[in-house]
Protein backbone atom coordinates (compact mmCIF):
# COMPACT_ATOMS: atom_id res chain seq x y z
CA UNK A 1 0.00 0.00 0.00
CA UNK A 2 2.06 3.01 -1.31
CA UNK A 3 1.34 6.43 0.40
CA UNK A 4 2.25 9.11 -0.47
CA UNK A 5 4.34 10.89 3.02
CA UNK A 6 5.79 14.35 1.22
CA UNK A 7 5.13 16.51 -1.30
CA UNK A 8 8.21 18.26 -2.44
CA UNK A 9 8.36 21.34 -4.97
CA UNK A 10 11.00 23.42 -6.91
CA UNK A 11 12.06 26.27 -8.61
CA UNK A 12 13.94 25.03 -11.95
CA UNK A 13 14.75 27.93 -14.45
CA UNK A 14 17.00 27.80 -17.59
CA UNK A 15 18.17 30.45 -19.16
CA UNK A 16 17.02 30.48 -22.51
CA UNK A 17 16.63 34.33 -23.35
CA UNK A 18 20.52 34.53 -23.11
CA UNK A 19 20.13 32.73 -27.12
CA UNK A 20 16.37 34.02 -27.51
CA UNK A 21 15.28 30.44 -27.76
CA UNK A 22 11.59 30.52 -27.72
CA UNK A 23 11.02 34.14 -28.37
CA UNK A 24 7.75 35.04 -30.35
CA UNK A 25 6.19 38.32 -30.64
CA UNK A 26 4.35 38.69 -27.01
CA UNK A 27 6.63 36.79 -25.32
CA UNK A 28 10.48 38.37 -25.93
CA UNK A 29 13.08 36.78 -24.44
CA UNK A 30 11.37 33.25 -21.91
CA UNK A 31 13.66 31.85 -19.33
CA UNK A 32 11.92 28.05 -20.21
CA UNK A 33 11.16 27.00 -16.50
CA UNK A 34 9.65 24.50 -14.38
CA UNK A 35 7.85 24.28 -11.09
CA UNK A 36 9.15 20.59 -10.64
CA UNK A 37 6.98 19.03 -7.78
CA UNK A 38 8.15 15.16 -6.15
CA UNK A 39 5.65 12.92 -4.33
CA UNK A 40 7.88 11.21 -2.35
CA UNK A 41 6.34 7.66 -0.81
CA UNK A 42 6.88 4.94 1.68
CA UNK A 43 7.67 2.39 -0.93
CA UNK A 44 11.00 1.74 0.30
CA UNK A 45 12.65 1.01 -3.25
CA UNK A 46 12.30 4.61 -3.53
CA UNK A 47 9.58 5.32 -5.61
CA UNK A 48 8.67 8.85 -6.41
CA UNK A 49 5.73 10.73 -8.79
CA UNK A 50 7.22 13.55 -10.98
CA UNK A 51 5.43 16.01 -12.35
CA UNK A 52 6.03 19.90 -13.91
CA UNK A 53 4.09 22.78 -14.70
CA UNK A 54 5.62 24.76 -16.98
CA UNK A 55 6.27 28.94 -17.31
CA UNK A 56 8.83 31.25 -18.93
CA UNK A 57 10.55 32.46 -15.93
CA UNK A 58 9.24 35.15 -13.02
CA UNK A 59 6.32 34.02 -11.75
CA UNK A 60 7.41 30.46 -11.28
CA UNK A 61 8.00 31.27 -7.64
CA UNK A 62 4.19 32.25 -7.93
CA UNK A 63 3.66 28.47 -9.02
CA UNK A 64 5.69 27.09 -6.16
CA UNK A 65 3.99 28.95 -3.39
CA UNK A 66 0.28 27.78 -5.07
CA UNK A 67 1.50 23.95 -4.92
CA UNK A 68 2.98 24.56 -1.60
CA UNK A 69 -0.80 25.79 -0.33
CA UNK A 70 -2.20 22.61 -2.36
CA UNK A 71 0.46 20.40 -0.58
CA UNK A 72 -1.96 19.33 2.14
CA UNK A 73 -4.75 18.01 0.29
CA UNK A 74 -2.34 15.11 -1.43
CA UNK A 75 -0.39 14.34 1.58
CA UNK A 76 -0.82 11.54 3.88
CA UNK A 77 -3.21 9.95 1.26
CA UNK A 78 -2.60 6.09 -0.57
CA UNK A 79 -2.06 6.12 -3.62
CA UNK A 80 -4.65 3.40 -4.46
CA UNK A 81 -7.27 5.36 -2.70
CA UNK A 82 -6.68 8.45 -5.21
CA UNK A 83 -6.26 5.95 -8.20
CA UNK A 84 -9.87 4.57 -7.56
CA UNK A 85 -11.46 7.46 -7.50
CA UNK A 86 -9.12 9.48 -9.77
CA UNK A 87 -12.20 12.18 -11.15
CA UNK A 88 -13.17 12.28 -7.44
CA UNK A 89 -9.28 13.14 -6.25
CA UNK A 90 -9.42 15.94 -9.46
CA UNK A 91 -12.44 17.55 -7.72
CA UNK A 92 -10.92 17.56 -4.33
CA UNK A 93 -7.72 19.07 -5.56
CA UNK A 94 -10.00 21.64 -7.67
CA UNK A 95 -12.68 22.74 -5.55
CA UNK A 96 -11.80 20.63 -1.85
CA UNK A 97 -10.08 24.13 -0.65
CA UNK A 98 -13.07 26.83 -1.41
CA UNK A 99 -10.64 29.68 -0.66
CA UNK A 100 -7.90 28.31 -2.46
CA UNK A 101 -10.49 27.89 -5.11
CA UNK A 102 -11.35 31.72 -4.94
CA UNK A 103 -8.05 32.68 -6.67
CA UNK A 104 -8.82 30.78 -9.68
CA UNK A 105 -11.06 29.34 -10.16
CA UNK A 106 -9.62 26.85 -12.91
CA UNK A 107 -7.19 29.38 -13.81
CA UNK A 108 -4.19 31.10 -13.66
CA UNK A 109 -1.26 30.21 -11.29
CA UNK A 110 -3.61 27.93 -9.13
CA UNK A 111 -4.25 25.84 -11.75
CA UNK A 112 -0.77 25.63 -13.17
CA UNK A 113 0.19 24.20 -9.82
CA UNK A 114 -2.61 22.10 -9.82
CA UNK A 115 -1.32 20.45 -12.88
CA UNK A 116 1.96 19.79 -11.55
CA UNK A 117 0.37 18.25 -8.94
CA UNK A 118 -2.23 15.75 -10.65
CA UNK A 119 0.30 14.96 -13.38
CA UNK A 120 2.89 13.82 -10.86
CA UNK A 121 -0.02 11.18 -9.47
CA UNK A 122 -0.16 9.92 -13.12
CA UNK A 123 3.38 9.49 -13.23
CA UNK A 124 3.44 8.15 -9.85
CA UNK A 125 0.64 5.71 -11.07
CA UNK A 126 2.21 4.86 -14.22
CA UNK A 127 5.50 3.78 -12.17
CA UNK A 128 3.46 1.38 -10.24
CA UNK A 129 1.93 -0.27 -13.30
CA UNK A 130 5.36 -0.66 -14.90
CA UNK A 131 3.96 0.96 -18.38
CA UNK A 132 4.11 4.28 -19.75
CA UNK A 133 0.95 6.75 -18.95
CA UNK A 134 -0.05 6.29 -22.74
CA UNK A 135 -0.30 2.37 -22.18
CA UNK A 136 -1.68 2.96 -18.74
CA UNK A 137 -4.58 5.27 -20.72
CA UNK A 138 -4.70 2.63 -23.50
CA UNK A 139 -5.65 -0.37 -21.42
CA UNK A 140 -7.65 1.12 -18.96
CA UNK A 141 -11.41 -0.37 -19.40
CA UNK A 142 -13.14 2.82 -20.77
CA UNK A 143 -15.84 2.39 -17.47
CA UNK A 144 -12.78 3.21 -15.47
CA UNK A 145 -11.44 5.84 -17.56
CA UNK A 146 -14.54 8.02 -17.46
CA UNK A 147 -14.15 7.23 -13.67
CA UNK A 148 -11.23 9.26 -14.03
CA UNK A 149 -12.41 12.34 -15.08
CA UNK A 150 -14.94 15.42 -13.69
CA UNK A 151 -17.61 16.12 -16.43
CA UNK A 152 -18.83 18.93 -14.10
CA UNK A 153 -19.23 22.14 -16.30
CA UNK A 154 -19.83 20.26 -19.70
CA UNK A 155 -22.54 18.14 -19.59
CA UNK A 156 -24.53 20.19 -21.75
CA UNK A 157 -21.66 19.30 -24.70
CA UNK A 158 -20.52 15.81 -23.44
CA UNK A 159 -22.16 13.83 -20.81
CA UNK A 160 -20.21 10.89 -19.23
CA UNK A 161 -22.31 7.96 -21.34
CA UNK A 162 -21.52 9.65 -24.28
CA UNK A 163 -18.48 9.85 -23.62
CA UNK A 164 -17.98 6.21 -22.65
CA UNK A 165 -20.24 4.92 -25.99
CA UNK A 166 -16.80 7.37 -27.88
CA UNK A 167 -14.25 4.72 -26.51
CA UNK A 168 -16.31 1.56 -26.89
CA UNK A 169 -16.94 2.43 -30.66
CA UNK A 170 -13.23 2.88 -30.60
CA UNK A 171 -12.44 -0.58 -28.43
CA UNK A 172 -12.11 -1.96 -32.48
CA UNK A 173 -9.18 -0.58 -33.95
CA UNK A 174 -7.39 0.07 -30.99
CA UNK A 175 -4.58 -2.75 -31.50
CA UNK A 176 -4.11 -1.91 -34.89
CA UNK A 177 -3.40 1.65 -33.79
CA UNK A 178 -1.32 0.92 -30.70
CA UNK A 179 1.05 -1.55 -33.62
CA UNK A 180 1.13 0.99 -35.82
CA UNK A 181 2.58 3.48 -33.79
CA UNK A 182 5.40 1.12 -32.41
CA UNK A 183 6.42 1.06 -35.77
CA UNK A 184 5.76 4.32 -36.90
CA UNK A 185 5.78 7.23 -34.10
CA UNK A 186 3.56 9.78 -34.63
CA UNK A 187 3.91 12.63 -36.74
CA UNK A 188 5.31 15.93 -35.54
CA UNK A 189 6.07 19.50 -36.94
CA UNK A 190 9.00 21.47 -35.83
CA UNK A 191 8.98 25.39 -34.31
CA UNK A 192 12.84 25.02 -34.02
CA UNK A 193 13.62 26.93 -37.04
CA UNK A 194 11.49 29.87 -36.47
CA UNK A 195 11.84 31.67 -33.30
CA UNK A 196 11.22 35.36 -33.73
CA UNK A 197 14.57 36.59 -32.29
CA UNK A 198 16.60 34.52 -34.95
CA UNK A 199 18.17 36.18 -37.51
CA UNK A 200 17.06 35.57 -41.35
CA UNK A 201 20.62 33.13 -41.70
CA UNK A 202 19.81 31.18 -38.60
CA UNK A 203 16.75 30.77 -40.01
CA UNK A 204 17.49 29.58 -43.58
CA UNK A 205 20.29 27.42 -41.66
CA UNK A 206 17.92 25.68 -39.27
CA UNK A 207 15.44 25.33 -42.06
CA UNK A 208 17.57 23.36 -44.30
CA UNK A 209 18.59 21.52 -41.11
CA UNK A 210 15.12 20.06 -40.62
CA UNK A 211 14.43 19.41 -43.90
CA UNK A 212 17.57 17.00 -44.15
CA UNK A 213 16.51 15.52 -40.97
CA UNK A 214 13.14 14.46 -42.91
CA UNK A 215 10.71 17.18 -41.22
CA UNK A 216 7.55 18.44 -43.48
CA UNK A 217 5.45 20.69 -41.31
CA UNK A 218 7.78 24.31 -40.00
CA UNK A 219 6.33 26.81 -37.87
CA UNK A 220 7.20 30.35 -37.80
CA UNK A 221 6.35 33.04 -35.55
CA UNK A 222 4.65 36.24 -36.89
CA UNK A 223 2.99 39.21 -35.17
CA UNK A 224 5.79 41.65 -35.06
CA UNK A 225 6.27 43.67 -38.47
CA UNK A 226 4.32 42.53 -41.37
CA UNK A 227 7.22 43.02 -43.62
CA UNK A 228 9.24 41.14 -41.34
CA UNK A 229 7.15 38.17 -40.66
CA UNK A 230 7.13 37.99 -44.84
CA UNK A 231 10.54 38.16 -45.60
CA UNK A 232 10.98 35.29 -43.00
CA UNK A 233 7.79 33.12 -44.95
CA UNK A 234 10.00 34.10 -47.70
CA UNK A 235 13.13 32.29 -46.46
CA UNK A 236 11.11 29.34 -45.10
CA UNK A 237 8.83 28.83 -48.01
CA UNK A 238 12.26 28.93 -50.16
CA UNK A 239 14.12 26.33 -48.54
CA UNK A 240 11.12 24.10 -47.58
CA UNK A 241 9.31 24.35 -50.90
CA UNK A 242 5.54 24.64 -51.50
CA UNK A 243 4.58 20.98 -51.28
CA UNK A 244 5.53 21.00 -47.37
CA UNK A 245 3.20 22.70 -44.77
CA UNK A 246 4.16 26.22 -42.94
CA UNK A 247 2.35 26.92 -40.08
CA UNK A 248 2.38 30.50 -38.76
CA UNK A 249 1.79 31.65 -34.72
CA UNK A 250 1.16 35.28 -34.13
CA UNK A 251 1.24 34.25 -29.66
CA UNK A 252 -1.82 37.24 -29.02
CA UNK A 253 -0.40 40.06 -30.89
CA UNK A 254 -3.70 40.98 -33.05
CA UNK A 255 -7.40 42.50 -32.53
CA UNK A 256 -9.71 40.92 -34.54
CA UNK A 257 -9.82 42.81 -37.44
CA UNK A 258 -6.18 43.56 -37.42
CA UNK A 259 -5.37 39.71 -37.32
CA UNK A 260 -7.84 38.98 -40.59
CA UNK A 261 -5.94 41.94 -42.34
CA UNK A 262 -2.97 41.11 -41.79
CA UNK A 263 -3.30 37.07 -42.61
CA UNK A 264 -4.75 38.28 -45.63
CA UNK A 265 -1.23 39.57 -46.38
CA UNK A 266 0.54 36.26 -45.24
CA UNK A 267 -1.70 34.55 -46.85
CA UNK A 268 0.35 34.35 -50.66
CA UNK A 269 2.63 31.89 -48.34
CA UNK A 270 -0.10 29.27 -48.18
CA UNK A 271 -0.14 28.74 -44.44
CA UNK A 272 -1.79 25.93 -43.10
CA UNK A 273 -3.13 27.89 -39.59
CA UNK A 274 -3.00 30.97 -37.68
CA UNK A 275 -2.27 30.22 -34.04
CA UNK A 276 -3.06 32.52 -31.21
CA UNK A 277 -4.17 35.33 -33.67
CA UNK A 278 -6.05 37.15 -30.54
CA UNK A 279 -6.40 37.36 -27.08
CA UNK A 280 -6.86 33.42 -25.83
CA UNK A 281 -10.14 34.16 -24.33
CA UNK A 282 -11.98 36.06 -27.37
CA UNK A 283 -13.52 32.91 -28.42
CA UNK A 284 -16.57 34.76 -30.41
CA UNK A 285 -13.16 36.45 -32.16
CA UNK A 286 -11.88 33.32 -33.02
CA UNK A 287 -14.79 31.96 -34.63
CA UNK A 288 -15.01 34.97 -36.84
CA UNK A 289 -11.51 35.26 -37.58
CA UNK A 290 -12.12 31.72 -38.65
CA UNK A 291 -15.05 32.55 -40.44
CA UNK A 292 -13.59 35.58 -42.78
CA UNK A 293 -10.54 33.62 -43.14
CA UNK A 294 -11.66 31.06 -45.04
CA UNK A 295 -9.04 28.42 -45.93
CA UNK A 296 -6.67 29.60 -43.49
CA UNK A 297 -7.31 26.91 -40.23
CA UNK A 298 -7.56 29.08 -36.66
CA UNK A 299 -5.51 26.82 -34.41
CA UNK A 300 -5.11 27.59 -30.33
CA UNK A 301 -4.93 26.20 -27.03
CA UNK A 302 -1.61 26.82 -24.81
CA UNK A 303 -3.60 29.77 -23.19
CA UNK A 304 -6.80 27.92 -22.95
CA UNK A 305 -7.02 27.48 -19.57
CA UNK A 306 -10.09 24.98 -18.69
CA UNK A 307 -12.50 23.02 -20.34
CA UNK A 308 -14.92 24.95 -20.67
CA UNK A 309 -13.19 27.34 -22.23
CA UNK A 310 -12.45 24.25 -25.12
CA UNK A 311 -16.15 23.79 -24.47
CA UNK A 312 -17.01 27.08 -25.89
CA UNK A 313 -14.39 27.24 -28.40
CA UNK A 314 -15.71 24.28 -30.16
CA UNK A 315 -19.84 25.09 -29.54
CA UNK A 316 -18.85 28.52 -30.76
CA UNK A 317 -17.07 26.29 -34.22
CA UNK A 318 -14.00 28.89 -33.35
CA UNK A 319 -11.14 26.08 -34.21
CA UNK A 320 -9.71 24.07 -36.43
CA UNK A 321 -6.84 22.84 -34.96
CA UNK A 322 -7.44 22.27 -30.69
CA UNK A 323 -4.25 23.23 -28.96
CA UNK A 324 -4.89 21.87 -25.66
CA UNK A 325 -1.45 22.09 -23.13
CA UNK A 326 -0.93 19.22 -20.82
CA UNK A 327 0.18 21.42 -17.99
CA UNK A 328 -2.30 24.77 -18.61
CA UNK A 329 -5.22 22.70 -17.92
CA UNK A 330 -5.06 20.97 -14.35
CA UNK A 331 -3.65 18.20 -15.64
CA UNK A 332 -3.78 14.99 -17.62
CA UNK A 333 -7.68 14.44 -16.44
CA UNK A 334 -8.57 17.52 -17.43
CA UNK A 335 -6.76 16.74 -21.17
CA UNK A 336 -8.43 14.22 -21.34
CA UNK A 337 -11.94 15.86 -20.80
CA UNK A 338 -10.73 18.13 -23.94
CA UNK A 339 -9.63 15.19 -26.42
CA UNK A 340 -12.97 13.38 -25.82
CA UNK A 341 -14.77 17.19 -26.28
CA UNK A 342 -12.88 17.74 -29.68
CA UNK A 343 -13.19 13.99 -30.51
CA UNK A 344 -17.22 14.83 -30.16
CA UNK A 345 -16.85 18.29 -32.76
CA UNK A 346 -14.58 16.14 -34.98
CA UNK A 347 -11.58 18.82 -34.48
CA UNK A 348 -8.12 17.27 -34.38
CA UNK A 349 -6.19 18.26 -31.04
CA UNK A 350 -2.82 19.05 -31.85
CA UNK A 351 -1.35 19.54 -28.53
CA UNK A 352 1.07 22.27 -27.80
CA UNK A 353 4.58 21.11 -26.81
CA UNK A 354 8.08 22.61 -26.47
CA UNK A 355 9.19 24.51 -23.60
CA UNK A 356 10.23 22.72 -21.13
CA UNK A 357 8.98 18.95 -20.60
CA UNK A 358 5.91 19.88 -22.66
CA UNK A 359 7.11 17.59 -25.83
CA UNK A 360 7.97 14.51 -23.17
CA UNK A 361 4.58 15.12 -21.94
CA UNK A 362 2.16 14.85 -25.19
CA UNK A 363 3.97 12.50 -26.55
CA UNK A 364 1.84 10.69 -24.49
CA UNK A 365 -1.63 12.67 -24.94
CA UNK A 366 -0.89 12.61 -28.20
CA UNK A 367 -0.76 8.86 -28.47
CA UNK A 368 -3.77 8.04 -26.75
CA UNK A 369 -6.06 10.45 -28.56
CA UNK A 370 -5.01 8.47 -31.60
CA UNK A 371 -5.33 4.81 -29.98
CA UNK A 372 -8.49 5.22 -28.28
CA UNK A 373 -10.39 8.07 -28.73
CA UNK A 374 -10.15 10.13 -31.98
CA UNK A 375 -8.83 6.92 -33.67
CA UNK A 376 -7.35 9.23 -36.57
CA UNK A 377 -4.62 10.67 -38.02
CA UNK A 378 -5.80 13.24 -40.15
CA UNK A 379 -5.15 16.68 -39.28
CA UNK A 380 -2.85 15.83 -36.51
CA UNK A 381 0.58 16.80 -36.04
CA UNK A 382 2.18 17.37 -32.61
CA UNK A 383 4.44 20.10 -31.98
CA UNK A 384 8.66 19.56 -31.61
CA UNK A 385 10.80 22.03 -30.26
CA UNK A 386 14.46 20.96 -30.06
CA UNK A 387 15.14 22.45 -26.01
CA UNK A 388 16.32 20.47 -23.08
CA UNK A 389 15.33 17.18 -23.62
CA UNK A 390 19.15 16.26 -22.47
CA UNK A 391 17.97 17.21 -19.29
CA UNK A 392 15.05 14.44 -18.75
CA UNK A 393 15.77 10.85 -18.11
CA UNK A 394 13.11 9.47 -20.49
CA UNK A 395 13.93 11.94 -23.11
CA UNK A 396 11.55 12.36 -26.66
CA UNK A 397 13.10 10.10 -29.37
CA UNK A 398 12.21 11.57 -32.82
CA UNK A 399 12.68 9.72 -36.06
CA UNK A 400 12.10 11.12 -39.47
CA UNK A 401 9.83 13.66 -38.16
CA UNK A 402 8.00 11.37 -35.93
CA UNK A 403 8.13 11.09 -32.02
CA UNK A 404 8.81 7.34 -31.56
CA UNK A 405 6.75 5.68 -29.03
CA UNK A 406 7.78 5.97 -25.39
CA UNK A 407 8.36 2.60 -23.14
CA UNK A 408 9.96 3.80 -19.57
CA UNK A 409 7.28 4.04 -16.98
CA UNK A 410 6.03 7.01 -15.82
CA UNK A 411 5.08 10.34 -17.96
CA UNK A 412 8.22 10.56 -19.30
CA UNK A 413 9.16 14.27 -17.15
CA UNK A 414 11.32 12.90 -14.22
CA UNK A 415 14.47 15.49 -14.36
CA UNK A 416 18.37 14.63 -14.06
CA UNK A 417 19.51 15.28 -10.22
CA UNK A 418 22.06 17.30 -11.59
CA UNK A 419 20.23 19.21 -13.81
CA UNK A 420 17.97 19.80 -10.87
CA UNK A 421 20.86 21.25 -8.39
CA UNK A 422 22.37 23.28 -11.72
CA UNK A 423 19.32 24.98 -12.54
CA UNK A 424 17.84 25.60 -9.24
CA UNK A 425 16.23 29.09 -9.53
CA UNK A 426 18.07 31.71 -8.05
CA UNK A 427 21.06 29.77 -6.45
CA UNK A 428 21.96 26.82 -9.01
CA UNK A 429 25.27 27.21 -11.31
CA UNK A 430 23.40 27.83 -14.13
CA UNK A 431 22.33 31.10 -12.73
CA UNK A 432 25.78 32.42 -10.94
CA UNK A 433 27.73 32.33 -14.26
CA UNK A 434 25.35 35.08 -16.53
C1 LIG B 1 7.13 31.56 -25.23
C2 LIG B 1 6.98 30.23 -25.92
O1 LIG B 1 8.22 29.83 -26.42
C3 LIG B 1 5.96 30.28 -27.06
O2 LIG B 1 6.47 31.07 -28.08
C4 LIG B 1 5.64 28.90 -27.58
O3 LIG B 1 5.00 28.18 -26.57
C5 LIG B 1 4.82 28.92 -28.83
O4 LIG B 1 3.67 29.66 -28.73
C6 LIG B 1 4.54 27.58 -29.46
O5 LIG B 1 3.50 27.44 -30.04
O6 LIG B 1 5.40 26.71 -29.36
MG1 LIG C 1 2.11 28.93 -29.95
Amino acid sequence: MTTITRLEVQDIRFPTSRSLDGSDAMNAAPDYSATYVTLHTDAGNGLSGHGLTFTIGRGNEICVKAVESLAYLIEGRRLDDITAEMGRFWRELTSGDSQLRWIGPEKGAIHLATAAIVNAVWDLWAKTEGKPVWKLLVDMPPEQLIRCLDFRFVTDALTPEEALGLLRRNAAGRADREREMREQGYPAYTTSAGWLGYDDDKVRRLAREALAEGWTHFKQKVGGNLEEDRRRAQILREEIGWERALMMDANQMWDVDEAIANMRRLAEFDPLWIEEPTSPDDILGHAEIRRRLGSIGVATGEHCHNRVMFKQLLQAGALDYCQVDAARLGGLNEVIVVLLLAAKHGVPVCPHAGGVGLCEYVQHVSLFDYIAVSGSLEGRILEYVDHLHEHFLHPVTIRNGRYQVPTAPGYSISLHPESLSRHAYPDGAAWQDG
